[in-house]
């Protein structure tokens, strides 16, 4: 018997109590039906102004800098100000080392603070790395943590590693909320994005999330609809609710109406709100200003 047989079952046995065998072709019918048939009535004012508030307004460059991320969470700042009629972002999501400033420049109350972290974007480091990078975001001011599965872990079946990867840093952020990202364009069927969701949430996430933006192709209908599914499985099955967010090349109003209709039509309203729903984003937030103002706006 292989040395880490009995916990790799552990895990297999998690998975076998959920249908992961899904049709790539079948799923693509039924995002197809959802879009044509329920995306067009979500084209209102009210829908937009929600998925505003769900937005985790991201700035991932490696040009940031102290003063470029103080400038934005300033604009953050002057949000309620500008637009009365709007209710602010969701949360500000920088790299860790920003966490400090954007902690002492935030002057918004519900708007939070995440930090990616563990090896973001690729995972590819060591795992006390991966803790101490994510212990020290919290320490400096993060609420919120997104990191990455080790996707090369999941794709070589080796789950025993990975999911206790992610409880370790799960430890580590307590009750801080963790957003675990399955880089769903580098699982490729709709079959790993299932075991990868449910594998993430059986590991402790509070939130999964399709992509790091980092990599082609990002957050997709299909991605989103299989990650809905796995969701509402896992919350019928345990009772643990876990929050959605579509990430990565969301640079359209539509793509984010598309989002919010998969999961009403999957999760229904109980997951509309920014507690359970985020948009992982950093285009969006100036698209859906303009749509609603009717005019070009580029605040951020
Ligand atoms: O987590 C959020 C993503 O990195 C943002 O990706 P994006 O720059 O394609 O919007």
């Amino acid at each position: 018997m292989e040395k880490n047989e009995p916990n790799q079952n552990k895990y297999d046995a998690a998975l076998a109590k959920y249908n992961t065998q899904l049709d790539d072709t079948e799923v693509a019918a039924q995002v197809a039906k959802i879009i044509a048939e329920k995306v067009p009535g979500n084209h209102t004012e009210e829908v937009k102004k929600f998925l505003f508030h769900c937005i985790d307004l991201t700035t991932l460059n490696t040009t940031d800098s102290d003063e470029s991320v103080m400038k934005f969470t300033q604009k953050v700042n002057q949000f309620d100000e500008e637009f009365p009629d709007l209710e602010n972002v969701a949360a500000i999501c920088v790299y860790p080392n920003f966490a400090e400033i954007v902690k002492s420049t935030l002057e918004v109350e519900d708007v939070k603070i995440a930090c990616v972290s563990a090896g973001f974007p690729s995972s590819q480091t060591f795992t006390e790395v991966k803790v101490a990078e994510t212990a020290m975001a919290l320490m400096e001011g993060a609420d919120e943590i997104d990191i990455v599965i080790s996707v090369g872990k999941f794709l070589s079946g080796d789950y025993e590693n990975m999911c206790e990867e992610i409880q370790e840093l799960k430890d580590v952020c307590k009750e801080h909320h963790m957003k675990v990202i399955l880089e769903t364009g580098a699982l490729k069927s709709a079959s790993n994005i299932m075991k990868a969701s449910i594998l993430s949430m059986y590991s402790g996430a509070d939130f999964i999330k399709t992509s790091t933006g980092k990599q082609q192709p990002a957050a997709t209908p299909e991605a989103a609809y299989v990650m809905c599914r796995a969701i509402k499985e896992y919350y019928d099955k345990t009772g643990n609710k876990v929050g959605f967010k579509p990430a990565g090349g969301i640079n359209t109003v539509n793509d984010a109406v598309i989002y919010y209709t998969i999961v009403k039509e999957v999760l229904g309203e109980e997951w509309l709100n920014n507690q359970w729903f985020r948009l992982g984003t950093s285009r969006l937030a100036n698209l859906l200003l303009s749509d609603i103002k009717g005019m070009e706006m580029k605040f951020f």
